[in-house]
């Protein structure tokens, strides 16, 4: 089973605490990085310009092209050999990012829902580009102004929330760093808090992959190595090579390759038993428990085109983009499905297979797949068509897991097909360690 999706932030271990005011140093980091200068926080508009510059993309659409044939010159610069970069430390990629909601409200309404809360999908949208930045300060070329490298979004491995509340009103602040390296791929930890009475709480915490590609994003491309300081970043590290380890070994029992286990089987006929008709001798008359709903019936689907202004610096379209839409559309699934405003608990394991094309139409399918108690797990289809070619192609597969505030009732598979989606939606549910009782006060909504 996997490793808990949901357990408590690691900055309340102490691990790495955030800074108290914003103009101080990070409180605990030293005993991480053995920083001594202060860091100062970018602001959180300031990340896509520094992405545009490292790469020298293109501000205008209609410069696109340029912009590509001018990285192709960079090809020069990208390493034979991992053995031929230097290391790097975590402390090098460390970056904090000011989210000053507080201190600037013009910034709010970007942020805003309804209900006066944040948008966790804006959240999304500026953990992906911060992931990226923290990759390029891990890969940077001091002599160099602009990255021969294309990084790329691979997995946000997951996203554990803390018992915290999200307001509009109070500045946010981010930091990550690289926390293990393959050959072409970068394991990098985000942490986001929010200021309350002065000090800021953490919020959550964050796993994403990304991986390097060549100048064109067309073939890999090889990373520095990581070197490690201190227990603490062996510790990080170690988790890293154990996260990759875990990822392996879940993909190699996924139901896509792997028939379910005994105790699978056994849920899936006592559910299918449940809801034959007991005044037929027939697997065919299939009624619904009380308090129960077919799992077709739960369904929400969207369309988007792909317009060039949600492209990302390789002109394909952005993966913060994309997640913001499929948490959006997982979101009302889950609030249509169980009455109320659900808030989000955790995401955990979204692949991004392919890039999504410029131009491309985008169709978005939520359903949920599982539910328990005050539960809803929401599993997010992604495909893509181009308007020439109506063939669909699967880029992505988001599972969010939602909790109501009341006790939802329970989805039932009528098929062979949505079993194994109850299956692999229940598995996902159980790789939190524990589900919390989150406090009602808890406000991230989409
Ligand atoms: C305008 C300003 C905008 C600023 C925003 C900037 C943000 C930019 C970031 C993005 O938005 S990226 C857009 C969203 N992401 C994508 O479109 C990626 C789509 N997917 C792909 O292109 C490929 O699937 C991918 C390059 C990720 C992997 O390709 P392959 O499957 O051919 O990879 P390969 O088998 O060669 O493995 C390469 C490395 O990736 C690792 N890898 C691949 N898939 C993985 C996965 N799913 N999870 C973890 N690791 C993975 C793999 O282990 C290996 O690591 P090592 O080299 O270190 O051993």
């Amino acid at each position: 089973m996997r490793r808990a999706a949901l357990r408590l932030c690691t900055l309340s271990k102490g691990l790495l605490a955030p800074s108290r005011g914003l103009t101080q140093e990070p409180q605990n980091l030293e005993n991480v990085f053995h920083i001594s200068e202060a860091c100062s926080p970018i602001h959180v508009n300031h990340v896509r310009d520094k992405l545009r510059e490292i790469v020298g993309a293109s501000t205008n659409w209609r410069d696109h092209v340029k912009a590509m044939e001018e990285r192709k010159l960079l090809h020069g610069f990208l390493a034979k050999s991992q053995k031929g970069l230097p290391p790097r430390t975590m402390k090098d990629s460390y970056i904090e990012v000011l989210l000053p909601l507080g201190s600037q409200p013009e910034l709010r309404e970007k942020y805003l829902t309804v209900q006066n809360t944040v948008r966790f999908g804006r959240i999304l949208e500026d953990l992906d580009s911060l992931g990226v930045l923290i990759c390029y300060m891990h890969n940077k070329i001091h002599s160099a102004k602009m990255s021969p490298l294309s990084i790329v979004t691979a997995l946000v491995d997951k996203i554990d929330m803390c018992k915290k509340s999200l307001s509009p009103e109070q500045d946010i602040k981010f930091s990550g760093h690289v926390s293990w390296v393959g050959k072409t791929s970068m394991e990098v930890k985000m942490h986001m808090f929010q200021l309350h009475d002065n000090e800021f709480s953490p919020v959550l915490d964050a796993t994403f992959v990304m991986v390097a590609r060549d100048s064109e994003n067309k073939g890999p491309a090889f990373v520095n190595p990581l070197t490690v300081e201190s227990p603490e970043e062996e510790e990080l590290f170690r988790q890293g090579e154990l996260n990759k380890g875990r990822r392996v070994a879940f993909s190699s029992t996924s139901l896509l390759k792997m028939a379910p286990t005994a105790e699978e089987r056994t849920t899936i006929h006592e559910m299918f038993l449940s809801t034959l008709d007991p005044k037929t001798i027939s697997f065919r008359s299939r009624v619904l428990p009380p308090n129960a709903v077919w799992m077709e019936n739960s369904k929400l689907k969207s369309l988007d085109i792909c317009h060039p202004q949600e492209r990302n610096i390789f002109n394909r379209i952005f993966g913060g983009f994309l997640m913001r839409k499929a948490y959006e559309l997982g979101w009302a699934t889950a609030c249509n499905f169980g009455g109320s405003r659900p808030f989000i608990v955790a995401v955990d394991d979204i692949m991004f297979q392919k890039p999504v094309e410029v131009g491309s139409l985008l169709f978005l399918s939520a359903q949920v797949c599982f539910t328990q108690g005050n539960y809803i797990q929401v599993r997010v289809h992604s495909e893509v068509a181009s308007l020439q070619d109506k063939e669909h192609m699967t880029t992505n597969v988001f599972h969010f897991t939602f909790m109501s505030e009341k006790e939802v009732p329970l989805v039932f598979p009528r098929t062979y097909g949505e079993s194994m989606l109850y299956l692999d939606g229940q598995r996902h549910f159980k790789s939190m360690s524990a589900p919390v009782t989150l406090k009602m006060d808890y406000v991230v909504e989409p």
